[in-house]
């Protein structure tokens, strides 16, 4: 930069005696700018001529009409203005091309702009008028010229240059109001879309919330169903299997158990079996005692049994006990998965009579996602409801913790530390033998909700067949 300094020209004499009009002084003072600005003007470049012409543009008192057409003095001042703001409003035009216009010198300030002029109008050819280079000169001349000699020659020139301006105006003012009214049009098709993108999201929004609707009909409608299909079920496991029956005694009631029809058939199969066998017992027996006392008294050939009567007849009685033996084992193995079946339905009557007690029954939406189906079981302090997860669509386990009402203050927020603590140590835990927990939220002051992953009947039973399994394993070593 320091070398450019050097290298500036020595500033020629002003030369541009155009006396302005009263209503244009700032045009003169933009002449009076200091030489060495006037020179700087080619190093700094644009950005140079952006800044004096923003400093011109706000004293020019009439952009649009003061080229008044009897003042040619005034009418090249007019000019030059419009020309300045023409520099300001088209920077993007070849950057060398205004260095050439404005490099003459300040000296040169009606001929840089006559060749601006030229430049611009050139570029804007559709519209205005071309001026051919030899033109372009004589208006630069004329400009220096006309406060001098303002002959014929000049005066035309000048009406060239005017008419010509005036066509330049008259083209930026279409440009103008081009660009105003796509801004406007670019402000409606934004509005537009704004309101579109606004319309899509509620739509969206719509959309899914009546898509929970009719999920969460849907699984309600199988979850009745469900319920429906376990009452069912439990009213013919009842009959087969057996019954919770209430027992009187005194003032005293409590519960029994009442054998369902197939466990007793299966008794009473297994009674007859037993007496059967007891009869064959008898009879092998008295078929042993007859045998020795045979031997001893030394009977009658007629009346006695001979010893291959007495083997076979033993035989006999021998091979239908093992028979009743295997049958009776056959009965024991039924009985006791009779017994398995028994304390299925108990539990699944428990759970029947737990969910009918439930306050959480009516399939409630649980935290704006969480519908809440069937019971899956109670616990200590808890109640477990199978569920789905409307955001993520999965099957959860939701375990409402219920906290004693009649509990202290100080006991219920010592159960909420515990059970906070063990969610804080249970949410970090990913194991595959270890249910994941995906949530904690409260419903009201004496509840709060984990959600847990759900485990299946089959995991269930996997693990269950896992137990045994192992428990065989540890009485076996
Ligand atoms: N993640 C799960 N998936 C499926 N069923 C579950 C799940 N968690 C619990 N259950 C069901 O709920 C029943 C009770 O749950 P759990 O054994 O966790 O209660 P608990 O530990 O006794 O309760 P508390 O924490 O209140 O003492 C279980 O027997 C099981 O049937």
């Amino acid at each position: 930069m320091a070398g450019k300094a050097v290298s500036v020209p020595p500033p020629s004499p002003p030369h541009h005696p155009v006396v302005a009009p009263a209503s244009a002084p700032t045009f003169m003072d933009q002449e009076e700018l200091p030489e060495s600005s006037s020179s700087s003007d080619d190093d700094n470049g644009e950005e140079f001529l952006i800044q004096k012409n923003t400093l011109k543009r706000p004293r020019s008192p009439d952009d649009d009409h003061g080229l008044a057409l009897g003042n040619f003095e005034g009418s090249a001042n007019a000019a030059a203005k419009v020309l300045d703001v023409m520099d300001t409003r088209l920077p993007s035009e070849n950057p060398s091309r205004k260095r050439q216009g404005r490099g003459r010198g300040r000296g040169g300030t009606g001929r840089g702009r006559g060749s601006k002029t030229v430049d611009q109008t050139r570029h804007t050819s559709a519209s205005s008028v071309t001026v051919s280079n030899g033109q372009h000169d004589k208006l630069t001349n004329m400009d220096s010229r006309t406060s001098v000699l303002p002959g014929n020659d000049d005066r035309t020139a000048l009406h060239e240059e005017l008419s010509l301006l005036r066509g330049k105006v008259a083209f930026l003012e279409e440009e103008l109001n081009k660009s105003r009214q796509e801004v406007t049009e670019y402000h409606q098709l934004s509005d537009r879309l704004a309101k579109e993108l606004k319309d899509f999201k509620d739509q969206d929004q719509q959309k899914k919330s009546k898509q929970m609707k009719v999920l969460s009909d849907l699984l309600i409608a199988v979850s009745k169903a469900e319920r429906q299909e376990a009452r069912m079920k439990l009213k013919q496991e009842s009959f087969r299997l057996g019954n919770i029956g209430v027992m009187r005694a005194g003032t005293v009631i409590s519960e029994t158990w009442e054998d369902g029809q197939a466990i007793k058939d299966l008794n009473a199969h297994l009674k007859s079996l037993l007496e059967t066998k007891e009869a064959v017992e008898r009879h092998r027996k008295s078929l042993k005692k007859r045998q020795s006392s045979d031997k001893g008294d030394g009977s009658d050939a007629e009346t006695s049994m001979s010893e291959e009567d007495f083997l076979l007849q033993d035989e006999i009685c021998k091979s239908r006990l093992t028979s009743i033996k295997r049958e009776e084992e056959q009965y024991l193995r039924e009985r006791d998965r009779y017994e398995l079946e028994k304390g299925r339905l108990i539990r699944e009557m428990k759970r029947l009579r737990d969910e009918d007690g439930s306050r959480f029954n009516n399939f409630q939406i649980l935290h704006h996602r969480y519908a809440l189906l069937n019971l899956l079981g109670k616990g200590g302090f808890s109640e477990v409801y199978k569920a789905f997860d409307l955001v993520e669509y999965k099957y959860v386990a939701c375990k409402l913790h219920g906290l004693n009402a009649q509990w202290s203050e100080e006991k219920k927020q010592s159960y909420i530390r515990h059970a906070i603590r063990e969610y804080n140590i249970h949410k970090t835990l990913v194991h595959t033998n270890i249910v994941r927990l995906w949530d904690i939220f409260e419903i009201d002051h004496n509840t709060f909700c984990t959600v847990l992953e759900y485990c299946s009947a089959r995991i269930s039973m996997q693990s269950l067949k896992q137990r045994q399994f192992f428990q065989k394993r540890k009485q076996g070593s």
